[in-house]
Parts: C-alpha cells; sequence; structure tokens
C-alpha cells in the first residue's frame, strides 16, 4: 500500500535545494509536487487543499537546524501532517472495557470483506487478548453467509484452544432474534466478546439501514465498525459517510489494503469522516489484520520505514519454537530439505519479501530498483512444490534421488529436470558446507558471535525496537 505516493515522495525532499533557510520559492515547488502526488494516489481533493496549505504555512519562513538539509526539513513537517490527517499519533484501541458480552457490530457493503474481518477481529482478541469470543452472522439473506462464519469460527477455534465459537445457525430467524440469541447465548456460557456480522448490500439502500439501524438498538454496540474495501477508493469514504450519518460508527476496518496501491481512502477517511481507522486488513488469511497507526503509516508513505510494525509482525507471526528448532538442527549440521521447507514457510508468514523491503527505512528505493528482478520469490513456492513431490526419505537424504525420480518430481511439481537439479546442487554445497563447519566447531562458534542463533525471529529482533533507531538511513 502507499507505494506510489511513498516514491513520489521521496522525490520531491530530494529535489529541494540547499541552504539555511526554506525559501518560499522551495516550498511551493515542493508542495506542488506534494499536491500532485496526493492527487494522484486519489486522495479527496478537500483534504489535498488542506493538507498542503497547513504544510506550506509551517514551512515557510522556518529555521533549518544545522545539519538537517531543507528537504528533510520539510520532510519533518510533512511527516507531523500526515499524522494529524491520518487520525494523530498511536492506534484507536477497541473498547474492551464494558461488562461482558462486550457486543460488536460490523457493518459495510456487500463483499467488503465484514466476514472474513469478523474472523480476523476474533483471533486478534483470543490469541492477544485471552478473550472468549461469540460469532453470529445476521446475514439471512445468502443462504451460505451463517455457514462460511461457522467455518470461519471454526477454523480460528481450531487455533486458539476453543476460544472462538459461532452462534449455532437456526432456521427461520430474522437478524434481530439472532442478535437477540447471541446476546443471551454470550451472557448465559461467559463470552467476553460477542461480535454481530451484518448482511451486506450492493449499495447503500433503506432496507439495508433500517435493518442495521434495528439491530443497533437491540444489540447497543460498544463498537459499531464498518468494514470497507480500500480498493474502492474514495468510494469507501462515501460510504463511510453514509453509515456515519445513518447508523453512527465507532471506527472504520479497511479491508484489502494489500491490493491498493495508492492508499487514497486510508489518507481521507479520517480526514473526511472524522472516523478513525483502527484495523487494515492485508489479505485473505486470519493473521492479515494489522492496527492502523498513523505515525508508522506516515513513516512508510514517506520512506521512513516502519520498523516497529515489521518487528511486531515478526514477533508475532513467525514460530519462534519452530525456528529455534531448525537453529539447531543447522548447528548440528542435520539441516534438511523440510527444514528449508519450515524456513520457506516463516518467510510467507511475513508477506511478500517487496512488502518487507518498504517497511525497512530507506529501502523503499531499493525495492523499486530491484522490482521484477532479485525480488522474485516465486522461487521459494517452486522450491516447496519440488520438496512436496519427494517422499519423506528423499527429503532426508536426497542424494538418493536418481534420474527417473528427477522427471517425476518435476513432472509432480510442475518445474523441471534443470530446476530440481539446481536445487539439489545448491542444497548439497549448503549442507557440505554447513557439516565442515560444524566439525570444525565453527559454525556454533561462529552464530553464537553474531548474537544467538534464534532463527529468523531473532534476525528481526536484532533490527531495532519500537522507538530505536533505524538500522539504515
Ligand atoms: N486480498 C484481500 N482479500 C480480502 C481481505 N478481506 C477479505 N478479503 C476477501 O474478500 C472476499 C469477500 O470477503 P467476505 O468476508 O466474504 O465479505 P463480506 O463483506 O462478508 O461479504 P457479504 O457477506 O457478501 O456481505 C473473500 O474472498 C475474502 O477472502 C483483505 O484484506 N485482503
Amino acid at each position: 500500500m502507499f507505494e506510489q505516493l511513498s516514491g513520489r515522495m521521496s522525490k520531491v525532499f530530494e529535489g529541494l535545494s540547499r541552504g539555511e533557510r526554506l525559501s518560499e520559492g522551495d516550498v511551493t515547488e515542493a508542495m506542488r509536487e506534494v499536491r500532485l502526488a496526493m492527487l494522484e494516489a486519489d486522495v479527496a481533493l478537500p483534504v489535498v487543499r488542506s493538507f498542503v496549505s497547513k504544510v506550506k504555512e509551517r514551512a515557510v519562513g522556518g529555521e533549518v537546524l544545522d545539519g538537517v538539509s531543507p528537504g528533510q526539513a520539510v520532510a519533518k513537517i510533512v511527516n507531523d501532517a500526515l499524522i494529524e490527517a491520518l487520525g494523530g499519533a498511536g492506534a484507536v484501541p477497541l473498547n474492551l472495557s464494558a461488562p461482558a458480552p462486550v457486543p460488536y457490530l460490523l457493518v459495510g457493503l456487500q463483499g467488503a470483506g465484514k466476514t472474513t474481518t469478523a474472523g480476523k477481529l476474533a483471533l486478534r482478541l483470543a490469541s492477544r487478548e485471552r478473550k472468549k469470543v461469540l460469532l453470529a452472522s445476521l446475514d439471512v439473506q445468502r443462504p451460505a453467509a451463517q455457514l462460511q462464519l461457522q467455518q470461519i469460527a471454526e477454523q480460528v477455534g481450531g487455533r486458539t484452544n476453543g476460544l472462538v465459537t459461532s452462534l449455532p445457525i437456526e432456521q427461520g430467524q430474522g437478524p434481530v432474534e439472532i442478535a437477540r440469541r447471541a446476546l443471551d447465548t454470550g451472557r448465559r456460557e461467559g463470552f467476553d466478546i460477542v461480535i454481530l456480522d451484518t448482511a451486506g448490500r450492493l449499495a447503500i439502500d433503506e432496507a439495508l439501514m433500517d435493518e442495521v439501524r434495528q439491530v443497533r438498538d437491540v444489540a447497543k454496540p460498544v463498537e459499531t465498525l464498518l468494514v470497507v474495501d480500500a480498493m474502492t477508493g474514495q468510494d469507501a469514504v462515501n460510504t463511510a459517510q453514509s453509515f456515519k450519518d445513518q447508523i453512527g460508527l465507532t471506527g472504520v476496518i479497511m479491508s484489502r489494503m494489500d491490493g491498493d496501491a495508492r492508499g487514497g481512502a486510508a489518507l481521507s477517511m479520517k480526514a473526511v469522516t472524522g472516523e478513525p481507522i483502527k484495523f487494515t486488513g492485508s489479505g485473505e488469511k486470519m493473521e492479515a489484520l494489522e492496527e492502523f497507526h498513523p505515525e508508522r503509516v506516515a513513516g512508510r508513505i514517506l520512506g521512513l520505514g516502519d520498523v516497529a510494525g515489521l518487528v511486531e509482525k515478526a514477533s508475532e507471526q513467525l514460530d519462534q519454537e519452530e525456528g529455534e528448532r531448525v537453529a539447531k538442527r543447522m548447528l548440528a549440521g542435520k539441516f534438511d530439505l523440510n527444514d528449508y521447507v519450515s524456513q520457506i514457510n516463516q518467510i510467507n508468514r511475513l508477506g511478500s519479501i517487496s512488502g518487507i523491503l518498504g517497511m525497512l527505512p530507506g529501502m523503499g528505493k531499493l525495492k523499486d530498483k530491484l522490482a521484477g528482478k532479485d525480488l522474485d520469490t516465486s522461487i521459494f513456492n517452486r522450491h516447496k512444490a519440488i520438496i512436496s513431490s519427494m517422499t519423506a526419505q528423499e527429503r532426508s537424504a536426497p542424494e538418493i534421488i536418481k534420474a527417473s525420480r528427477k522427471k517425476r518430481i518435476a513432472l509432480g511439481s510442475g518445474t523441471s529436470v534443470p530446476e530440481v537439479n539446481r536445487l539439489l546442487k545448491q542444497f548439497s554445497e549448503m549442507s557440505t558446507m554447513m557439516k565442515r563447519l560444524n566439525k570444525m566447531g565453527g559454525l556454533s562458534g561462529l552464530m553464537r558471535g553474531m548474537g544467538g542463533a534464534g532463527g529468523l525471529g531473532d534476525m528481526f529482533k536484532g533490527m531495532g525496537g519500537p522507538g530505536g533507531r533505524p538500522p539504515f538511513g
């Protein structure tokens, strides 16, 4: 997200001339570029106007401190203004303090991602806050909707020791009756939170608003969260405005940020509607829900990186135990193809490599340069496919694989024999090297010298924590 805006913004600041003071000319020129960049990113016009005039006012005549270039000085002012536009520093947390069961209402248009988001929220509340969550679908329009939520609840429940379940489906009930039953069940069975997933409509219409209003009046939700699709751009902002006016909201969750390179809706939401974005969805997986931190988002837009976010993501999504297990095997010279697959899975859980680069300060440009070249991570998935076409025995002792098997493996994985050969060659070179180092006692010493060998988790931990100094730039 924000790739396009981020790319243009960093060019603007590089272009500012050197000098002790910021001249009006410098600032006007830079702001013209910023304005264009924001409009191209589909930020609402009134938001762009007020943003640009605020920055101009603060920047012109502003003193440039020693050791700071005019570009950096303006970047700081733009950074602060961006944080303000995005809703001020810090994420706006969910209200968890009301008496249990705390009702949350999810509203939005059809296909906005409500049901998926209900599952993501439940996973987050169960795994981070140890909350017992009941999910209930009030969607009686689409026959499969209730089943879809039930399946999501089963999936999330399985990962949280049963902390998440869904309300049993009963045919013939309307949304209001289901909401009542959900709250009763929540009370009786000791749930902390009840998430009510309402039906969507193709567009905002009276019937939808009436239904949501009735449910709202019965459930008295502590949070009314609108789920909007970031890819719909300014329509997402208009949708939010309508729901705010007609239902009242406590926040917005913006889904499909992963598919939105422009980011205009996210940038306009708070400024236009006054509603904070509380979370963003960045994929179809249940983990793909991030808290919205305006200061981190501003940092990413300006290419200052989001190390805090990356560290958080790494510590949440990497399986530390698995990382340590693989690291131990490496130290013992026992790293095999199964362990390699496990490492690929860890990398995949973090998202795309280019996404990770985008979170590192100063790496935005590198990411652009590498685009389509070194960042082709499909190789990992091809390797995974090759390895999963092998037998268990072949995976732990790849040297037994004969030519005829290589052909079948290539066929089974949709790759080619040369590719299978390359993987096997690389792997055998790596294990020979590791075994040699291990014999000399060197690998463990080397890794200890590098500050521990906890696998990828430790690698990211070493990169600086929240508030720490970024490692680059
Ligand atoms: N890439 C991506 N896909 C998402 C995200 N959130 C949801 N989706 C996908 O969007 C599709 C629609 O999501 P649903 O959760 O079914 O949407 P809904 O709002 O409940 O839809 P209705 O029940 O029809 O109103 C599904 O295929 C989801 O996997 C996201 O953040 N990123």
